[in-house]
């Protein structure tokens, strides 16, 4: 096996992932949330809330299903519902063991139908007497009434047994594992339990109110999971409801809808006793009611989920199980050989957009595993290898991502990238669209004298204006220091060309700085160079994220050099198509930076060798 290859699969020896061992239970296959898994484990045991808080995909709802597993199944009870004659509008409520409902429901059928059946041949016997009797009075057509009559009153008179058989609310009958219900998104009724609506309510036609009961996600994970993510999404109204139910572990079903007859019914409390598993992003904790979060962290766990985990060769061994788990699960596609492991560790490293981890955004992963396990298959190959994974990726790309391939197809439409020459003013900077995809992102810088008499300003549009103005900041100081010249006397414009939504600017500030230099000195920038990072007040290049997909995006850009900071070189994880296609120029200061960037001239000679000596000092 080639030395690079079993480094990625943490020293693991196997040709197919069929050789992989997939853990039996839930709980062992979860990746890179130990903390988390101890918690989920010990809340089990004592039956205790939990709150994950975390990034999608990272394994909430894998957690919460994990717990029903180990809850013990021997405590579960089916649910009952029964009319109540004396007040038919509050049906009763009771609970046996898993699996006794069942026989219950339908002893009470067959109780019915028997009766039902001795009444039928009562009344058969009765109309046949009646007609007989009549015919031999010679009053046969007063006989056929009579009988009419008679079979009329009995529909009316006459309970219909059947109307006694109670509904099985909870069905627990045969349960591997206690109850995962996942109620994210649900509205009330689908929460709580509801009452239909009955558009006979009578003559006769009316179907009983117990009958008409629905459970709720609440009381179907009686004894088990309740799983709501997005928690913040559910009404105020609800959340309090949801605590009310935790604390009573019951709580009665009534119709939701205040116009139909359901309103009218409210049963007895049905039991509720869930263990509930809220989930959400950080945004979730704003809009959660705090009498429930102070519930959960009264008397549960609170656990903020981990994004990536540290690159060590354990840890890529857990992810080598990872793809295994992944092609058991689905079922459908084949086993991936040894390489095509590889390109997805490789993947996950890229994916961490840190240094030295791995990201567990494992939903996302996973959906490159499925892809590439559907290219194999669509192809009739009997192991998914590298090819199918390196096609995959294409494929598989975030909105983000194909929004980023849109941006830079018009871009190459209109011209708005410049790749050779050198201008005053003008950089390519790089930037991230959302999380996972780079783009070249020019910028313009001019500057004139200011003014206003008292400062100059910082005139820059759209939602980078604030980076603008820091980095501008930063830069003022060096300038000042070195050049003896107050930004403070201009006015500086920077634009950002042809920005886009969900750009982050973030990283743009040795690009700024760059631009405002060469305005200033009038000394023109390379245009065939790239570059990102951030710049401190002293000058220094500091790491920034997404250099990987920067490096992508300025190569497909037709850019023939990149700086970046030196601190974020061993983040520059190249496909193979990609490797070798561009010059990558690490940096720590801004004086580097400007020495690759501008045109060389005598201006640029002097500027260096002044921004040099100063440096010193610093
Ligand atoms: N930590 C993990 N270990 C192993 N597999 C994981 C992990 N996280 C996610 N997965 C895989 O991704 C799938 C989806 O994850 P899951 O639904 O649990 O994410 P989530 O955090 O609940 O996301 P969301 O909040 O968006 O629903 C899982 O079924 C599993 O296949």
């Amino acid at each position: 096996m080639r030395e690079d290859i079993k480094e990625l699969l943490g020293g693991l020896e196997f040709e197919t992932t069929a050789e992989i061992e997939v853990p039996e239970k839930l709980i062992d296959q979860v990746i890179g949330q130990d903390h988390a898994v101890e918690a989920i484990k010990k809340a089990a045991i004592q039956r205790r809330h939990v709150l994950l808080i975390g990034s999608p995909g990272t394994g909430k709802s894998m957690l919460a299903k994990a717990m029903a597993e180990l809850l013990p199944k021997e405590e579960l009870e089916d649910i009952l519902v029964f009319p109540n004659p004396e007040d038919p509008n509050q049906p009763k409520i009771r609970t046996v063991p898993a699996g006794k409902g069942k026989e219950i429901v339908e002893a009470y059928k067959q109780e019915a139908m028997k009766k039902a059946q001795a009444r039928n041949m009562f009344l058969f016997m009765l109309v046949f007497f009646i007609i007989a009797y009549a015919t031999l009075q010679n009053q046969m057509l007063w006989g056929i009434i009579a009988a009419i009559m008679l079979f009329m009153l009995a529909r009316y008179m006459i309970p219909r047994e059947e109307r006694n058989v109670p509904k099985l609310l909870v069905n627990n009958a045969g349960k591997e594992t206690a109850p995962f219900e996942d109620a994210t998104g649900a509205h009330a009724g689908a929460l709580f339990g509801d009452v239909r609506h009955d558009p006979f309510q009578s003559g006769g036609l009316e179907t009983p109110a117990h009958e008409r009961v629905e459970a709720g996600a609440i009381h179907r994970a009686h004894k088990g999971v309740l799983y709501i993510d997005e928690i913040n999404t559910l009404t105020i109204e609800s959340q309090q409801k949801l605590l009310t139910a935790m604390q009573e572990k019951k709580f009665p079903i009534t119709g939701q809808s205040e116009r139909s007859s359901g309103a009218m019914v409210r049963t007895e409390p049905v039991p509720c006793d869930f263990i509930l598993v809220a989930a959400g992003n950080l945004d979730a904790l704003m809009g959660m009611h705090p009498a429930l979060r102070s519930r959960i962290k009264g008397y549960g766990y609170e656990i903020y989920m981990n994004d990536t985990m540290p690159d060590t060769p354990e840890n890529r061994r857990k992810l080598v199980r990872f793809v295994a788990q992944e092609v058991k699960r689905d079922g459908k596609i084949p086993h991936f050989d040894k390489y095509a492991v590889a390109e997805i560790i490789k993947e996950a490293k890229k994916r961490a957009g840190r240094r030295g981890h791995l990201t567990l955004r494992l939903r996302e992963l996973g959906g490159l595993v499925r892809t590439a396990g559907d290219i194999a298959l669509s192809e009739g190959a009997s192991v998914v290898r590298a090819e199918h994974v390196l096609r995959a990726k294409k494929i598989a790309k975030s909105i983000e991502e194909q929004l980023a391939d849109k941006y830079i197809e018009r871009r190459r439409d209109y011209k708005l990238f410049v790749t050779e020459g050198a201008e005053i003013g003008r950089v390519n900077g790089l930037a991230v669209i959302g999380e996972s995809a780079g783009i070249v992102l020019p910028i313009i810088a001019e500057v004139t004298p200011a003014l206003s008499k008292e400062e100059g300003r910082v005139i820059a549009t759209g939602r980078l204006q604030e980076i603008a103005k820091e980095a501008v900041w930063n830069v003022s100081a060096i300038i000042k220091k070195i050049m003896g010249r107050d930004i403070s006397n201009y006015d500086v414009h920077i634009q950002f060309v042809g920005t886009y939504e969900g750009v982050e600017g973030d990283s743009a500030s040795i690009s700024i700085a760059t631009a405002v230099i060469s305005a200033l000195e009038k000394i023109p920038v390379r245009q065939d160079i790239a570059m990102t990072g951030s710049l401190s007040v002293k000058g220094e290049v500091l790491p920034v994220g997404g250099v990987t997909q920067k490096i992508e995006a300025a190569i497909q850009a037709g850019l023939k050099k990149v700086i970046i900071p030196k601190d974020n070189l061993d983040d520059v994880l190249l496909d193979a198509e990609h490797e070798g296609k561009i010059e990558i120029i690490p940096v720590t200061r801004i004086e580097e930076v400007l020495e690759h960037a501008l045109l060389d001239s005598e201006e640029k000679e002097k500027l260096l060798e002044k921004l040099y000596v100063s440096a010193e000092a610093l």
